[in-house]
């Protein structure tokens, strides 16, 4: 207010200070003052001031509406990343079944650390024997030490025993529980992995590979660690701690009430205290898993974050997320640190209530001081392992968390399994295709049918096109064929038997062979990637299968030939050149049914026209479902299907349809939505 009253003032002083009005006599201070606030005059730095703060303001303003309007554009992207799993969690049993193939080791592992800390409780003991011992040399008046003295050798040798059992107690159980954390992580990978593959395709619709990764490994690895940890040292310390408790009541069963009566009370307040902690621990680690997620999407998408220049925005949003993850361990770590610093806090109250109760026993006859003695270093015992167990907790709740989020994948069960149901013999396999009344919505997308009630027929031994506009299900029909996915009613057939029926490893493994739009090579050499069309075949074999796709031309100018790897998702290929890799692959596979997916697309006129002749030299004889946009491509089919309004909309040779009347297809011809 005060700065606009003065910029109003301004109006009528403009170009005149204040102190050179008042110089010039035209205004005395006490006129000034009196003056209405919108007459008082404002001097250049006044101005300049108000500028100042006007702009500032206005900057920050601007700031501030530029970080509203662009934050929640920067985070929707990562809102789709972002999982934070309620029943990540794991049950007593569930671990159970994780140990009980290793459990032998366990049960070493766990004997050997009860036996250590069994030895820990003996130690105080034995100690105390020794320091009466002492005592007796120090209270004897007959000052025949030599005798005493050896009196104290049997003490001594004892708990030379103990010390060395211990040390070799304790390298055995660490040994066998590092053997059985191994056993377990390489297991819960493994597992986890399988899982992975069989997983619905429709999962891998919902989750990212960063997350999945993370799954896989860093959250296996804190499960291990943690498991450990919690075993080795939580089941020695929970032990040496009942069995010092146990020695306390022996030495003095009146100070040993009045210690540990506080317990129950402590482990009430630990739980409570751990249940909040838990919860943070899982939102914590789900976090992290976001800002691994985002990190592992410009990662694999690196040539689109150059192109796009969006390194600096990728930094910072993997930055934002990386500090909400730090927060968050923050406060995990400052909440155990709470109750750590609780549980320290009370256990140095117990070793002074000790002191002072014993000495109070002392006095009155009551306790000799070697009991003192012993009962101060197994209450001190009790204190490291209690503060030890607290320790403890803090990784149990990581671990136990980890682990939940290893199984929580581990325990979907895929609605397609891929090694049960029928296979067709070879010899009686003809390749005829049936879409019976088939309707279907991808499950990532409910709401959105993509067919109702399609039907077609793909005959045995003849190519047949699928065309129509982009987005109306060309691709979808063969995802149905290799049963990625299945219809919500109505079904497909081959040979006349459902693909509910058929062993889908057999399917997809040994009758239909795809080339897809963009085909995925493994950062392996080129031989290797045509091999993984069947990994039994001959160098030779794979050669051959590299002549007819045309792949030899190019692979021959490779300084290391078919030993060139393609780098990353085959990164180091043109388009052309994945191509007609994949589709050496897949003549190598040699399957009686062919999709081919737009296979040449990515293939110049020169290119096209040399992969389509060794195309012609392969589908001869098979069942082939093309997809494409190229005239040349569908008029040589025997069969055009027009895909378009969820169903088959027509179907026919390329002359039947182009002489029909009012045919759709020949709209996208004259279009061009069919490329000539
Ligand atoms: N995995 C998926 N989850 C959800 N919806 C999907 C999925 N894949 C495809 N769709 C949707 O299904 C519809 C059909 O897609 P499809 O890829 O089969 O079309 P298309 O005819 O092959 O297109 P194009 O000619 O452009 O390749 C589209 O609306 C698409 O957005």
């Amino acid at each position: 207010m005060t700065i606009l009253s003065k910029l109003v003032g301004l109006s009528r002083f403009t170009g005149v200070s204040v102190k050179s009005a008042l110089n010039h006599g035209k205004l005395s201070y006490h006129t000034i003052t009196r003056l209405p606030w919108w007459k008082q005059p404002i001097s250049r730095s006044q101005i300049l001031k108000s500028w100042k703060i006007c702009g500032f303001g206005t900057g920050l303003a601007a700031i501030t509406v530029r970080k509203a309007a662009c934050a929640p554009k920067l985070n929707k992207r990562v809102d789709h990343l972002r999982r934070d799993d309620q029943n990540a969690s794991m049950t007593i049993s569930e671990l159970w079944e994780l140990i009980r193939p290793f459990f032998g080791w366990f049960f070493a592992a766990v004997v050997c650390a009860i036996l250590s800390a069994y030895i820990n409780i003996q130690i105080p003991l034995c100690l105390g024997d020794l320091v009466n011992g002492i005592v007796e040399i120090i209270k004897d008046e007959s000052k025949n030490l030599r005798s005493h003295f050896d009196q104290l050798k049997p003490s001594a040798v004892h708990l030379v025993t103990l010390y060395i059992a211990q040390s070799a107690l304790t390298f055995l159980y660490i040994s066998f529980l590092t053997i059985l954390g191994e056993r377990m992580a390489t297991k819960m990978r493994s597992n986890l992995f399988t899982k992975f593959l069989h997983h619905d395709m429709a999962f891998f619709d919902t989750h990212k590979t960063g997350e999945l990764s993370a799954r896989l490994n860093a959250d296996v690895q804190e499960f291990k660690s943690s498991f450990k940890l919690c075993v080795s040292q939580g089941l020695r310390t929970f032990a040496q701690t009942i069995g010092c408790i146990g020695s306390l009541y022996f030495l003095s069963p009146t100070m040993t009430m009045y210690t540990v009566a506080v317990v129950p009370g402590i482990i009430l307040a630990g739980s409570a205290i751990g249940a909040g902690l838990r919860q943070l621990s899982r939102r914590a680690q789900a976090q992290s898993a976001t800002a691994s997620a985002v990190s592992d999407e410009a990662l694999t998408n690196m040539r689109t974050v150059r192109a796009f220049a969006m390194e600096k925005l990728e930094s910072k949003l993997f930055d934002a997320e990386l500090n909400k993850s730090r927060a968050m361990q923050e406060q995990l770590g400052i909440g155990i640190g709470v109750f750590q610093a609780g549980t320290n806090l009370f256990l140095n109250g117990m070793i002074l209530s000790v002191l002072y109760g014993g000495s109070n026993l002392i006095s009155k006859g009551e306790m000799t001081p070697g009991a003192l003695m012993s009962f101060l270093v197994s209450a001190q015992t009790i204190q490291r392992s209690l503060s030890q167990l607290s320790i403890i907790f803090g990784t149990a709740i990581k671990g136990w968390t980890a682990g939940g989020r290893v199984l929580q994948f581990s325990r979907i069960e895929p609605s397609i399994p891929i090694d049960t149901g029928v296979c067709i013999p070879y010899h009686t396999l003809w390749g005829d295709i049936k879409f019976e009344d088939v309707t279907f919505t991808y499950p990532s997308r409910p709401g959105h049918s993509v067919f109702e009630n399609l039907t077609l027929t793909i005959p045995a031994g003849q190519v047949v096109a699928l065309c129509g506009p982009s987005g109306e299900g060309k691709s979808t029909i063969t995802h149905l064929l290799e049963r990625f996915y299945e219809p919500q009613s109505g079904r497909v057939t081959l040979d006349g038997k459902d693909l509910r029926e058929l062993n889908v490893e057999w399917l997809r493994g040994q009758v239909i062979g795809l080339i897809s739009q963009e085909p995925v090579l493994f950062a392996t050499s080129v031989e290797e990637n045509i091999r993984y069309g069947r990994p039994d075949a001959t160098d030779d074999e794979v050669r051959e299968a590299a002549r007819a796709a045309h792949v030899d031309e190019f692979v021959n100018r490779f300084p290391h030939g078919y030993k060139t790897v393609v780098g990353e998702r085959g990164a180091q290929l043109s388009g052309g050149q994945k191509q007609r890799i994949a589709i050496a692959r897949a003549i190598l596979k040699n399957p009686p049914i062919l999709i081919l997916d737009e296979a040449t697309s990515a293939l110049d006129s020169h290119s096209e026209k040399l992969v389509q002749e060794a195309l012609n030299n392969v589908i001869k004889g098979r069942t082939v479902l093309v997809i494409a946009h190229r005239l040349s491509t569908i008029r040589s089919a025997q069969l055009i299907y027009v895909i378009k309004d969820k169903k088959a909309l027509e179907s026919g040779t390329h002359e039947q349809l182009m002489a029909k009347k009012g045919s759709m297809y020949k709209k996208l011809v004259e279009a061009h939505n069919v490329d000539s």
